[in-house]
């Protein structure tokens, strides 16, 4: 028997911008499965690093994307400032993104578990994973208000990186992400815009759910 269509809700947004919160929280509301597609590229950028690598070698970087193995991703080492920045190095490569570019449209389309629909969150999955997604967010908050967050969630895992320097890592990780030529950082043109510079987790969430029960009804 065939299988109904996956529903799809694409969270996309720059670095820190709370957007991997919100779609965990939203899959479990509504038993979707959810794929956190930034790990992806912070896995290939990880990979190339912990083999004495650089981030800007092409070929080192599609050798690591082709053999990455998404069972076995080392979820503590590709949360650090070094993995983020070589994730947004290697995610500006077409060949690079090519390489994963089926595992993610399989997931959403084939959701894990007999699970009804997914939610994705990256920078393109409205524009270019997923652009028939059925409820799309852009997630958006200051720079600062971003580096705030990821400082006190840094120095929580203790992590001795300043504010400063967080900040400006956001700033050039937002300027390589929105102005690569491969799918760039962007709202899709039917994207809800959601800024939570001013809104608690609980705030975002709700305003989320409002939104995406809107568009699916
Ligand atoms: N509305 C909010 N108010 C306060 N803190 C928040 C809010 N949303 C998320 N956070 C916190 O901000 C930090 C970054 O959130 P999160 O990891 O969800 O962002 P992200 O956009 O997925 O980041 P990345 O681009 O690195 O994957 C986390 O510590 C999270 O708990
Ligand atoms: N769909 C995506 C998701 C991520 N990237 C790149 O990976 C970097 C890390 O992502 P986080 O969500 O964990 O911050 C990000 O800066 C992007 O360069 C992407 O290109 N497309």
């Amino acid at each position: 028997m065939s299988r109904a269509a996956s529903t799809i809700i694409a969270i996309d947004g720059p670095a820190a911008s709370g957007k991997g919160t919100l779609a965990r929280r939203l899959a479990r509301h509504y038993d979707f499965a959810y794929l956190d597609t930034g790990s992806l590229y912070r896995a290939v950028g990880q990979a190339v690093l912990a083999a004495g690598g650089s981030p800007a070698d092409e070929a080192a970087a599609l050798a690591a994307a082709e053999a990455l193995d998404v069972n076995r991703i080392d979820e503590m080492a590709i949360r650090s400032r070094e993995a983020g920045e070589a994730a947004s190095v290697v995610a500006a490569m077409p060949k690079v993104r090519a390489a994963i570019l089926h595992f993610q449209r399989d997931f959403a389309a084939n959701p894990p578990g007999g699970k009804a629909g997914a939610v994705l969150d990256g920078r393109d999955i409205g524009t270019v994973v997923c652009p028939d997604a059925r409820a799309k967010l852009f997630v958006t908050a200051s720079p600062e208000v971003r580096a705030h967050r990821r400082w006190l969630e840094l120095k929580g895992s203790g992590s001795a990186a300043s504010e400063a320097q967080i900040v400006d890592d956001i700033r050039d990780r937002d300027r390589r992400d929105a102005e690569r030529t491969a799918s760039p950082m962007k709202p899709a043109e039917d994207a809800y815009l959601l800024d939570t510079s001013n809104l608690s987790i609980e705030a975002a969430f709700g305003a989320a759910v409002a939104i995406i029960d809107k568009a699916m009804s």
